[in-house]
């Protein structure tokens, strides 16, 4: 029987070597095998006063950093997916809060979603996948359970400190240079949080699985040829639409992220961490120097040894291990916050040609499949 971490390394083989094959078609020479290798053990890949490897993370492992040796953070995320950050002073995770709303009934959930639909605010599921989940968004009023201001007092508290240590992980970033923009720092941005809960008893059972007559794979409720499993509470791999993201869980574990050279690194809770990922923004702000990473411009050649990727991640909550509650915070800049400026030729003509962030958002609506922006291997 695989585990649930072989599992979704074969779901990932999967895919990556139709990309190979389709990649080898198109260059017209013979698509080569993924291999799967794993790093070494133990502590010898990061060194340094306040560095370790995780003991207890299985075949690949992440680092924990000390919050007091951030400055070396830039450098650990262009080697590896994301770290877990030890001593970082943020107030115990809000997690009772995050299951008090979530386990709210079904109506009065209903009446915490934003009037305008958005995804980003308010309450959401998507019951397929056996997950829901809550957005604080600061900048609209708090749809929190009724009569509770103990909830507002603590999710502001708890995202305004986590805003503040990704801020300063941000200005690690800018101590030779400033790579990531000043209005990153001074203006509030687009940052948001989650409180997310995935449970099978918010599986939607019985309608298109027993309608169709077709089984669900049971890692990512995907159909799929000779397979009879049932749905697992899961999130798609994806990568985040942001500068940085700080996630903390409860068990059971069910994070994964991939690391550059497609291996899949199990990301589960360590207690007193938090854990750190890179978003789809950061390859803009840490390419090469002139260049850019979108596919009009350098594309994968603007990426360098010094460039940090956006981190792959999923989760899958494995069978019988009963519901897990995380909390993300995301930072983000505002959504005109311009990425990248240059004067291109248009119909004989040179125009200023501005891409803001917000416009990452409507590519990424074109990405098929896994949501992953310039993802590891693909
Ligand atoms: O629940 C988690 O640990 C991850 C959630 C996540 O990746 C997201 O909401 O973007
Ligand atoms: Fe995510």
């Amino acid at each position: 029987m695989f585990s649930i971490k072989r599992r979704v390394e074969q779901l990932f083989l999967n895919d990556y070597t139709k990309a190979q094959k389709r990649h080898a078609e198109a260059e017209g020479s013979g698509a080569q095998e993924p291999t799967l290798c794993i790093p070494p053990q133990g502590n010898s890949t990061v060194t340094g006063v306040g560095v370790s490897t995780a003991s207890d993370l299985g075949d690949a492992r992440l680092p924990v950093v000390d919050y007091n040796n951030i400055s070396q953070i830039p450098n650990i995320l262009t080697k590896f997916p994301a770290i877990y950050l030890a001593n970082h002073g943020l107030p115990p995770a809000p997690f009772e809060y995050a299951r008090t709303l979530l386990t709210l009934p079904e109506s009065a959930k209903a009446k915490l979603r934003d009037p305008k639909k958005s995804t980003v605010c308010g309450y959401n599921n998507a019951k397929a996948s056996g997950r829901e989940w809550w957005d604080y968004n600061p900048s609209q009023d708090i749809l929190g359970p009724p009569n509770n201001e103990e909830f507002k007092e603590y999710t502001t508290k708890f995202f305004n400190k986590s805003i503040e240590i990704l801020h300063n992980i941000c200005r690690q970033f800018n101590l030779k240079e400033q790579l990531i923009p000043q209005e990153v720092f001074d203006e509030a941005g687009f940052s948001t949080m989650r409180y997310l809960r995935y449970s099978p008893d918010v599986i939607d059972e019985g309608t298109e699985n027993e309608t169709s007559g077709v089984a669900y794979n049971s890692v990512l409720n995907s159909r799929r040829d000779g397979d009879d499993g049932e749905a697992l509470p899961h999130i798609e791999a994806h990568t985040d639409l942001d500068i940085l993201t700080l996630i903390t869980a409860t068990e059971p574990s069910g994070l994964y992220v991939w690391n550059r050279r497609g291996q899949v690194v199990s990301a589960p809770p360590i207690d007193g961490t938090v854990l750190v990922m890179a978003g789809d923004l950061m390859p803009f702000f840490t390419s090469k120097p002139g260049m850019s990473p979108l596919e009009q411009h350098e594309g994968v050649e603007a990426i360098g040894e010094e460039t940090v990727l956006p981190t792959a991640h999923t989760v899958v909550v494995p069978r019988n291990a009963g519901e897990r509650y995380s909390v993300a915070v995301f930072l983000r800049p505002r959504r005109d916050m311009v990425l990248d400026k240059r004067v291109v030729a248009r119909g004989g003509k040179e125009v200023n040609e501005e891409t803001a962030f917000w416009w990452l958002a409507t590519e990424k609506l074109h990405v098929e499949g896994r949501k992953c922006f310039l993802a590891t291997a693909l």
